[in-house]
């Protein structure tokens, strides 16, 4: 666990973060406007500004007290930016191997073979690093990371310099290697689509302060969820990728209900997140049997919020708990009569995975 309260004031900014208390488990996303200080809270828990002041301790290591503060290599922090921050005169060996001389004698480097192969740069250790795309330069950076056997690793806008496809693939790397290294991660986004893949939990900061720590689901529960972009309310469901393939697509377990999905690369009985946009979901009174639309879910009407004059949002849960915003008209909602506690039926017109 990681408790705090850490202040840092610079000319025109103060990080001021309140008390918080995070799980060291996971990825916590930092998530707020630009200037809100997502950088500078980082910067203040990595012990690298000395004019941070305040409290935080690490599993009962005290990081910081006041002004005392434990020397930032004594933290175990690896490091990911934007840019990954090559050298460009050394080659991909070289630029790994330049972090792992420094390393306090008292720590073995993890891996090396096992490392770039995870990371998937084991065929580019004797390129030049300006030769590489900057998908493969970010590789090499977490890779450069992952070799001091960080306790902790700081992400700080990976992926944002980089195009879609490059994107994807390290979104799926990432999440690879946190299931698999089990180093928890700090990684600061401004992109929605990053959070509903990625976070465990999520810290939203406004104004130099932490504003609120919540859960994935918790945050997408609200109808004033900062995480709502240009897409609307959308839903996060969670569930297993079942054996069976029909027509190309393929079932998903969400508790004792299923979803059909387009065939998915993801494997049988792995994990995965969909995204479902409260525009593609109607409701229904009864299962109807003579629709095109494959994803029925038997549901309850747990909230009815105004979205404006002629739109409402339904919150449903489903069978497992987990929760589904549909958007209806206000006709419709009056037609059909909907109540709170009520049983119904959630129509999915589309659904996206998250792989
Ligand atoms: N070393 C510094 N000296 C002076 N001001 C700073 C310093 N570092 C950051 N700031 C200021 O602190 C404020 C918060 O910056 P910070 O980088 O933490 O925000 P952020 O939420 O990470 O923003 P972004 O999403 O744009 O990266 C900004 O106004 C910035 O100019």
């Amino acid at each position: 666990m990681m408790r705090g309260n850490l202040q840092l004031a610079f000319e025109q900014f103060a990080l001021n973060s309140g008390e918080f208390e995070l799980p060291l488990s996971g990825i916590t996303v930092l998530f707020g406007r630009s200037g809100s200080g997502k950088s500078t809270l980082l910067r203040a828990m990595s012990g690298l500004d000395k004019r941070t002041v305040g409290e935080l301790s690490v599993n009962d290591e005290i990081w910081q007290r006041g002004s005392y503060a434990l020397p930032p290599q004594k933290r175990h922090i690896g490091f990911v930016f934007q840019d990954a921050a090559l050298f460009p005169h050394l080659n991909v060996k070289q630029n790994l191997f330049y972090g792992i001389k420094r390393l306090p004698k008292n720590i073995a480097p993890a891996n090396f073979n096992d490392i770039v192969e995870r990371v998937g740069i084991a065929d580019k250790l004797d390129r030049a690093v300006t030769f590489l795309s900057g998908g493969e330069k970010q590789r090499v950076a977490i890779a450069r990371a992952l070799l001091m056997q960080p306790k902790l690793l700081f992400m700080d806008e990976p992926l944002s310099a980089l195009d879609w496809r490059a994107k994807a693939q390290l979104l799926t790397l990432i999440e690879e290697l946190v299931h698999f290294f089990k180093i928890p991660v700090f990684y600061i986004t401004h992109a929605p689509n990053e959070v509903e893949r990625l976070a465990d939990r999520i810290v939203f900061m406004k104004s130099g302060h932490i504003e609120t720590i919540e859960t994935l689901q918790q945050a997408l529960s609200r109808m004033d969820s900062p995480l709502f972009d240009e897409q609307g309310v959308v839903s996060v469901l969670s569930g297993k990728c079942g054996e069976k393939t029909e027509y190309g697509l393929r079932q998903v377990q969400l508790g004792d209900d299923q979803l059909w999905l387009s065939e998915a690369h993801t494997a049988a009985q792995q994990l995965l997140r969909v995204v479902i946009l409260a525009k593609d979901v109607s409701v229904a009174l009864s299962d109807p049997h003579d629709t095109s639309v494959t994803n029925h879910l038997k549901t309850t009407i747990t909230s009815i919020n105004e979205e404006d004059n002629h739109r409402l949002l339904v919150r449903l849960q489903l069978q497992d708990g987990q929760h589904l915003f549909a958007e209806v008209t206000r006709r419709s909602a009056d037609r059909l009569q909907f109540k709170v506690g009520q049983t119904v039926y959630a129509l999915i017109k589309a659904v996206a995975i998250m792989e």
